[in-house]
């Protein structure tokens, strides 16, 4: 690590909390705290990884981390599940990693959580209520939640952030992790940062970030938690609209400036679309790793970006959930159906004019408008705004 980052994680890891009632509690043993993580994706699996390292290193946790998984059968005819606790590597969702000797995969939901109270939320967003729905009465009544699924759900009453879904259906606090996290990279241990957004009690916000926090992966806490959330979900969105527009960029004497363009404009959405729907949104949350930096990584280096760019390329000919099929092997877009659900608001509340690049991405996902109409968006750039 570069000298000026090294310096920088041991000054937060100075500034980490030690010393108050909440951490004394809990370096009691009979308090340890016992971490479930419910789901085991691209994503899952790396926060397995880095929770199973603070929770040998940290006396306040039991050492042994469940990692619920959807089971499946592999082309060799084994369960993921067993080559996980056989290999100690999730083979299907990252391959060559090993997630630590005390990550234990466990399929069945209801064994995963039993006795846990840190449940860690981070499944593709679309599975989010069925799981919560089969854990009704089957977690203990303490236990505190952390969402790190980027997306939302728009039900009757309008839309519904992930947290607020596992806090209504569980009874639960739910608190958020976001930033600029591409899995692949932090599984590998380069330098990332992260934003664990709160609802109000700081030291359960310390205790995720003392849960997550590693010399590569700094972690800080922001008291904004439908901000923090909203950052994780729109910059999806954003990431969509890049794909396609990179496509185009080098024939069109479009350049880096424009690639740019397109990600401050998807900013200045996000933040309008989270202050309309949350006006307790901070400014100061964009600037967080969750933010400005989770959108610029993703529509450089994410799924979302990648497979966008592929849809472009083909002329819309070929179907968002065909190219997720063959693109990632299992893994999950988000994009698409958070384009889908912000657009669902959007018409709702009659605000689709104020929002063209998150309407004009939905419109091009649904196969209302080619591709190539986010050219035209662009190029309408310099009157629209
Ligand atoms: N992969 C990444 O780099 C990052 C992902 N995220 C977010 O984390 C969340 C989870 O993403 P990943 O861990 O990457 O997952 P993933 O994209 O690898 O998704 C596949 C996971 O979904 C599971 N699955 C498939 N069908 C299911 C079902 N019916 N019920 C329950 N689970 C099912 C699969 O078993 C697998 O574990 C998403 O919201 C994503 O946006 C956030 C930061 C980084
Ligand atoms: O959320 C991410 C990085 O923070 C990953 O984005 P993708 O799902 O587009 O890969």
């Amino acid at each position: 690590m570069a000298p000026a980052l090294e310096a920088q994680v041991q000054e937060e890891e100075q500034s980490l909390p030690q010393n108050n009632n909440f951490y004394n509690s809990l370096n009691d043993a009979t308090h340890r705290s016992k971490v479930t993580v419910i789901g085991s994706g691209n994503w899952g699996s790396v926060a397995s990884k880095l929770i199973a390292s603070n929770t040998l290193r940290l006396a306040s946790f039991h050492d042994e981390v469940r990692m619920w998984v959807y089971e499946e059968t592999l082309p060799s005819g084994e369960k993921l599940t067993d080559v996980i606790n056989r290999t100690n590597e999730n083979v299907k969702y990252l391959p060559g990693i090993k997630l630590g000797q005390n990550v234990v995969a466990d399929p069945d939901l209801e064994n995963a959580v039993r006795d846990s109270n840190m449940l860690v939320f981070v499944t593709p967003h679309q599975f989010v209520e069925g799981i919560c729905k089969r854990l009704v009465g089957k977690i203990r009544e303490d236990a505190e939640a952390i969402s790190l699924v980027k997306g939302m759900e728009v039900k009757m009453e309008g839309p519904c952030m992930i947290s607020t879904l596992i806090s209504q259906q569980l009874g639960i606090n739910c608190s958020v992790l976001m930033g600029a996290n591409i899995a692949n990279e932090i599984a590998v241990e380069k330098f990332s940062e992260a934003t664990v957004g709160y609802r109000n009690n700081r030291e359960v916000a310390e205790r995720w970030v003392q849960l997550f926090y590693t010399p590569y992966f700094i972690v800080t806490a922001a008291q904004d938690v439908e901000g923090v959330e909203l950052c994780g979900t729109l910059k999806n969105v954003v990431a969509i609209a890049a794909g396609f527009l990179y496509c185009f960029v080098d024939g069109l004497e479009m350049g880096n400036n424009t690639k740019a363009a397109i990600m401050r404009l998807g900013l200045r959405e996000m933040k309008a679309f989270s202050k309309l729907l949350f006006p307790s949104v901070k400014d100061s949350t964009f600037f967080e790793s969750c933010g400005v930096a989770d959108l610029i990584t993703t529509c450089l280096g994410g799924r979302n970006r990648k497979v966008a760019e592929a849809y472009a390329r083909n002329g819309g000919k070929r179907s968002f959930d065909e190219l997720e099929a063959e693109m990632l092997q299992g893994q999950k877009l988000q994009g698409v159906s958070t384009a889908s659900e912000v657009y669902e608001v959007l018409s709702h509340r009659g605000w689709l004019e104020l929002f063209p690049l998150f309407s004009t991405v939905h419109e091009i996902c649904s196969g209302l408008l080619p591709p190539s109409a986010i050219v035209e968006y662009s190029e309408k750039l310099p009157r629209s705004f």
